[in-house]
This record gives C-alpha cells, structure tokens and sequence, in this order.
C-alpha cells in the first residue's frame, strides 16, 4: 500500500473478546452492597461469576491467537489498489442526476460531494484539489456521462496539471470502465468501494476486522486479474496455457484467488464460532446487551465513554474511526450493570459486499437486548442518515421487537439552540458535555427491563435464614442496607419473573417493597 497511513494514531478500543475481563468501572454509590474481593469484587457480585471462572474462559479465547496473526496478515497481503507511496492529490467528481427516477429526494449534489471530500481527508496525504459536480442522466450505465460532458470534464481534470487521482464518487465502477477513464485522464480512478476500502484497510486493527477487509478486496483482485489477462492477450494475441498443467493463466489465478477467499471464510467463521461462545458466557453472567449504532461520525464512541467513563475510548472527527465491534461496561440507574457495544459507522450507498463482509461482525447486534440509534441531529443530512442506518438494519436481519424497542437519541444538541426533537420518544443529548445522559440512562434500563423480563424490588430477608445467599445466586442483588435492631436486611435485587415466582414460594413471609 505504500506510504498512504490514516491520519489517526493507534485504535485505542477494546476488542469483543475483552467482554469477560471486563471490571466494574466504578462502584456503585449503595449503601452495604456484597463485600469487596480484589478488583472484580462487586462485579462477582453482581453477576455470579468467579475470577478464577473469568481466567479460565480469557485463557480458552486468547488460545492460538498469536499463532494466527501471521496468516491472517498473509491473508491480507499488499492492497489491490496498488497506490504508490506517499502524496495523493484528488479531484473528486460527483455526477448528479438532476432530474428522472434516479434522483435522489433527499440530498443534493454538494451534500454527497461534502461527504466524498470527507472520506478523502479520512486518509493522511490525500488532499483534495478540486470538486467537480457534473450533470449526468444515469450514473449506473457503463459510461457514466453522455458525449459532450465527458469532454468538458476530461478539459477539466487535464488542466489540473498536480492531479494524481480522481476520486469518481459512484458506489462502484466496472473494471472497463475504471480502465477507460484511466486511459482517457491518464491519472488512477477510484470509487467509493476502493476509497472506503482503503480508509478500512487503514483503521483495521484486530484479526477480524483485516479479514474482513481481505474479504472484500476479493472482488477486486478479480477485476484486476481480468484487466491484467486482457492485456496480455492483447501483447501474445490469445490465452495461454501454463506448462502441462492444462490450465489457462486466467483458470490458475481464479482458483488461487478462490482458495483465497475460502480460507478467508473459514477464519472468519472460527472467530465467529469463538464469538458465539462468549456470548453464551454473557448470558449466563446476565449481562443485558446494548448496541449502540449510527451513521458514522454521529458519536458513537462519544456516547459510550460518557456512558461508561472509560477513559481509553478515543472518538475521533473522522469518518470509520471504529471499525471493531468493541464492549464496554456501565451502569445504569439502579445500579444494574450492563455491556454497551461499539460498532462501526454506516454511510450511504456503503457498497454492498463491503457491508456483506462486516455483517459478520454485526450479528452480535441481534443478540442484545437494545439499540440505541445515535443521530448527529446537527448534520444536514440528518434525515438521509437515519433513513440509510434503518434500511441496513432491516437488511441485517435484526429481530423486529429489536427494532420496535429502539431508543433514537439526537446527538450534538449542544450546538443548536434550545433544540426540541420533533419524532416522538426521541431524546435530546450532549455526548460531548453530557447532556440529557441521565434521562437516557433511565429510558435505558426500562427498556432493559421489559426487554429482558426482570424486575427491580427489595425485599426484607432475616439474616439468620437462607433468603440472602439464595438471592445472590438466582438473582443479582444492588443493595443490602442491614437493620442491625432486627436482625434483617432491606435488599435490592433486580430478578427475572421466574426466579421471583420461586422466592415467594420458597419464602412466604418475605416482606417485598414494589418500587
Ligand atoms: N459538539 C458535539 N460534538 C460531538 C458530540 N458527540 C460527538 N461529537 C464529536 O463528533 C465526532 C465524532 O465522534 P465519535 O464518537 O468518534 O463518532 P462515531 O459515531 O463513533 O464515529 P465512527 O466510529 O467514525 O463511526 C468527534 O469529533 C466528537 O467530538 C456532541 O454531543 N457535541
Ligand atoms: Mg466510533
């Protein structure tokens, strides 16, 4: 890939596999509380697991680990983009359908030109030198541009004598095509797939996600290959066969590239094997699961570590700055502690397989118990976002009560005067400063709690009998405030419909405080 590196240092996120180690943050500010044992004390509590339990399933994750990093790098290999090192110096041209079925009702040309500039300045030594928007009837045909256009545009890019690349803001570009536009501007051409694949390539940083870039390259080493078998046909006029193998050059590259894309999956399905189990860990600690997804740059990342108070967090003004579905814990009102999951950012007209290839990472969403829809409310095109964010979830298979349960939070309001949501049961926030994160703390855990079927109560137990350690183990208990005159205890529990019916099998005369 050369000397093109992402302006962004070191991804300071922690990888889903760090779920079981997590800590509590802080304590929670109760009165009694189970005791303290070593750093993970009240957590143990909370969720029932012992360390020596955490240890061994840390110790069963984190096995081959290692030894798989240097496959996963051969597996990635050098970039099909094949860019040169160092400076790039983009036109971005952004044909705009100004009228007919293909027009776009909710944006306008500058806005979708405002975002191809964006990804650009994603990447260290890519600068843009020049937006163009040109008129166009059909930006999928082959050609993109009738006649008279294309030479007006061609004039153009020619006259920009500093142009290394331009940066053609469709979704994706045929290989002829690319080759046509090369050979007529005599400079690289790029879609949105190779650039927004480029800035992954550049943001990827655990195992999963550099698989999933080597995955969706795969189309594109397909595309060069033709490229590269048409000109040789053209230098020795006709196919050739490679020694006594029967195999055409074409037929050897296709199944090497085939084998490729198979051991790609294959890795990808173990950690997604790996994942499940983790999952089934969580459920068994009773962590309730929330995702937190969005059109990227919203604040995301912003969010969770106002949420949670993770100082490692590190949300950037950057398009893709997250690109490992990472998890974080925090409490909510009731001190019940819970795991927010960061994901990576959607945009509009993401390519497809690009999309396909995360999806893998993105199942974990169907496995929470909430979303919450993080919207840069301050973004003019706030309400394209939403409706690109609610389609690729349809489209990920998300359980429908999920999305029925989402919570929508308008971000940013910080920098819009006395700004009132006008969708119903949207909040208003400050991630930044803060703002409204109590109130969207408390819209949390009810959610949770109907979501997951639990209860919070306290009830009176009697030190002396079972009750106690009974709770503490089919329940997670908060609080325990001790009435040292009688000998009992007030506790606070949060406690699924099933283990409560029990309790009060098991202990009649338990006195139970609805909240
Ligand atoms: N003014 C203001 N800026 C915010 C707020 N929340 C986030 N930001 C800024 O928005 C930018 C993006 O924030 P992130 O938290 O990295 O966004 P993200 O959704 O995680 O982005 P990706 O991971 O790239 O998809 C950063 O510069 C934040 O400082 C807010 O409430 N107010
Ligand atoms: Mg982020």
């Amino acid at each position: 890939l050369g000397g093109a590196r992402c302006r962004a240092g070191p991804l300071c996120t922690r990888p889903l596999s760090a779920v079981v180690r997590l800590r509590a943050p802080q304590r929670p500010p109760g009165r009694g509380g189970p005791p303290r044992a070593g750093g993970g004390g009240w957590r143990k509590g909370v969720a029932g697991a012992s360390e020596e339990e955490e240890e061994e399933v840390v110790d069963e994750l984190d096995e081959d680990e290692d030894e798989d990093e240097e496959g996963v790098e051969e597996l990635l290999g050098p970039s099909p983009l094949a860019l040169g090192p160092g400076v790039q110096r983009v036109a971005v041209v952004h044909p705009a359908v100004k009228w007919g079925p293909k027009k776009s009702p909710l944006t306008s040309a500058e806005l979708q030109i405002a975002e191809a500039v964006a990804l650009v300045d994603t990447l260290q030594n890519w600068t843009v030198l020049e937006k163009i928007i040109i008129p166009t009837k059909n930006p999928d045909k082959k050609f993109i541009f009738g006649k008279g256009n294309f030479q007006i545009l061609t004039e153009k890019i020619k006259k920009l004598p500093h142009v290394t690349a331009v940066f053609l803001n469709v979704e994706r570009i045929s290989s002829l095509t690319k080759k046509e536009l090369e050979d007529a501007w005599g400079v690289k051409v790029f879609d949105r797939y190779t650039v927004v694949l480029h800035i992954f390539r550049c943001n990827a940083r655990t195992k999963e996600a550099k698989l999933q870039i080597a995955l969706a390259e795969i189309p594109l080493l397909r595309s060069n290959l033709k490229n590269e078998v048409s000109q040789l046909d053209q230098q020795r006029g006709g196919s050739r066969y490679i020694m006594g193998s029967g195999e055409t050059f074409m037929e050897t590259q296709n199944r090497i590239l085939k084998e490729k894309e198979l051991k790609i999956r294959n890795a990808l399905e173990k950690l997604r094997r790996k994942r499940s189990l983790l999952r089934t860990q969580r459920r068994k600690r009773e962590f309730p699961i929330i995702s937190v997804m969005g059109y990227t740059n919203c604040g995301k990342t912003t969010l969770i570590k106002a949420l949670t108070g993770e100082a490692g967090l590190q949300p950037r003004d950057q398009l893709f700055a997250t690109l490992d579905i990472t998890a974080h814990a925090g409490y909510l009102p009731s001190h019940m502690a819970v795991i927010y999951i960061d994901t990576i950012g959607f945009l509009t007209d993401l390519p497809h397989n690009l999309v396909e290839s995360f999806s893998a990472t993105l199942e974990e969403v169907a496995y929470s118990d909430l979303i919450v829809h993080v919207r840069d409310i301050t973004h003019p095109e706030t309400i394209l976002q939403k409706a690109t964010v609610l389609s690729v979830l349809k489209n990920l298979n998300i359980p429908s009560h999920l999305l029925d349960s989402m919570v929508e939070v308008h971000n940013k309001v910080d920098l819009i005067e006395r700004y009132k949501p006008t969708e119903e049961n949207a909040l208003a926030i400050s991630a930044l400063h803060g703002h409204g994160l109590e109130e969207l703390k408390e819209e949390i855990e009810k959610k949770i709690l109907t979501a997951t079927g639990k209860k919070i109560l306290t009830v009176s137990v009697n030190l002396e009998g079972p009750q106690l350690s009974w709770l503490y183990k089919e329940a997670a208990v908060q609080e325990v405030e001790v009435m040292p005159e009688d000998g009992t205890a007030k506790v606070k529990v949060i406690i699924s419909s099933s283990a409560f019916g029990k309790y009060k099998n098991l202990f009649p005369n338990s006195k139970i405080f609805m909240p």
